[in-house]
């Protein structure tokens, strides 16, 4: 999938109200210098006088194969979840609006879905201790996030500023809803209402922080190969950037990294090794094929890793 002008357009338009979230958020316990961020992950240096601490990331991740690591662990995150969802059936209402009788949020007095419901909600306590002050970490409702209820943590960040402005949770929202559940899913209902949203909840976090990892993916290429990079930046040639970042070779291996590793996650271990254990295991009692993972990570997920590698770059010299 290539990113569209279009597509490109939105992430921008969408993620204005992301950043100045952050930043409200951020001053309403004090002002934090351009490129300083908030982390939950990182390991404090030093004190500041009024009581927040100051981080420092003095790590080699932005390493290609540092961040390709990273991709590799949340992976598993991924996969894991997913299976779990294919347990429960399609049951369409925890996505339709009006469908399960949650509160209503909406000024206009519509109500959520139950899963829009869940994840607002869910997203607002994680917010309160950090979870949307890091940089790695991006809400679904960025306007909905309350006040910190702790200090912040400072953190030098390695990316650009402009990072903090993309967020396409939006477009990830309607890929998973309309594109994985569909197509990962048995059709039909089974009541089962509350553990398939709690599923979603996991689906949704793990591949948005996954997706959007592709900023570090992005800054670690930059700065690998920044003539290169720095002409089609300038020229603002989203397509040259698709195509300079695209990486066929990887992207195979990926998909059959995937696959695999759903094939031992689908599959009953019990206290006995079985004997000769190979891949690929019969994907006949599994609720969802191995393969259909591996296809869906390369239709879906990759290509908008690759869409906010794009989004990321083309600001990269602003
Ligand atoms: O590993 C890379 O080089 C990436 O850019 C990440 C990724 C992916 O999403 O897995 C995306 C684009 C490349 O074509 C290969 C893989």
């Amino acid at each position: 999938m290539v990113a569209t002008v279009t597509s490109l357009a939105a992430t921008r338009s969408s993620s204005a109200s992301a950043r100045c979230a952050k930043s409200v958020r951020n001053h309403r316990w004090r002002a934090v210098g351009r490129r300083e961020r908030t982390s939950v992950c990182a390991s404090p240096v030093a004190s500041a006088v009024d009581g927040s601490v100051d981080y420092e990331d003095t790590s080699d991740r932005l390493k290609l194969e540092n961040v390709r690591q990273s991709l590799i662990r949340q992976e598993d995150s991924i996969i894991f979840a997913l299976i779990e969802r294919a347990q429960y059936k399609l049951n369409r209402a925890v996505y339709s609006k009006n469908a399960v009788p949650v509160p209503c949020f909406a000024p206009n007095g519509d109500r959520a879905s139950m899963l829009e419901y869940m994840l607002r909600d869910v997203e607002q306590s994680h917010g309160r201790i950090r979870r949307y002050t890091s940089p790695d970490e991006h809400a679904f409702y960025p306007e909905a996030q309350p006040p910190l209820a702790i200090p912040p943590i400072s953190f030098k960040d390695v990316l650009h500023p402009a990072a903090e402005a993309i967020n396409i949770n939006d477009r990830i929202m309607d890929m998973y809803v309309n594109n994985l559940l569909p197509e990962m899913c048995e059709g039909g209902d089974d009541n089962n209402y509350g553990s398939s949203a709690l599923c979603d909840l996991a689906c949704l976090q793990t591949i948005s922080r996954r997706i959007h990892y592709g900023k570090y993916v992005a800054e670690s290429k930059f700065q690998a190969q920044p003539e290169e990079y720095t002409e089609l930046i300038m020229s603002q040639d989203a397509e040259g950037l698709m195509r300079l970042l695209t990486n066929q070779a990887v992207e195979d291996r990926v998909v059959r990294r995937v696959a695999n590793k759903a094939a031992v996650f689908g599959t009953d271990i019990t206290e006995d090794i079985p004997e000769g254990l190979a891949l690929p295991i019969g994907s006949e009692s599994m609720k969802l094929a191995p393969e259909k993972v591996g296809d869906l990570y390369y239709r879906w997920i990759m290509p908008m890793t690759k869409d906010v590698q794009v989004a990321y770059l083309l600001r990269r010299l602003d």
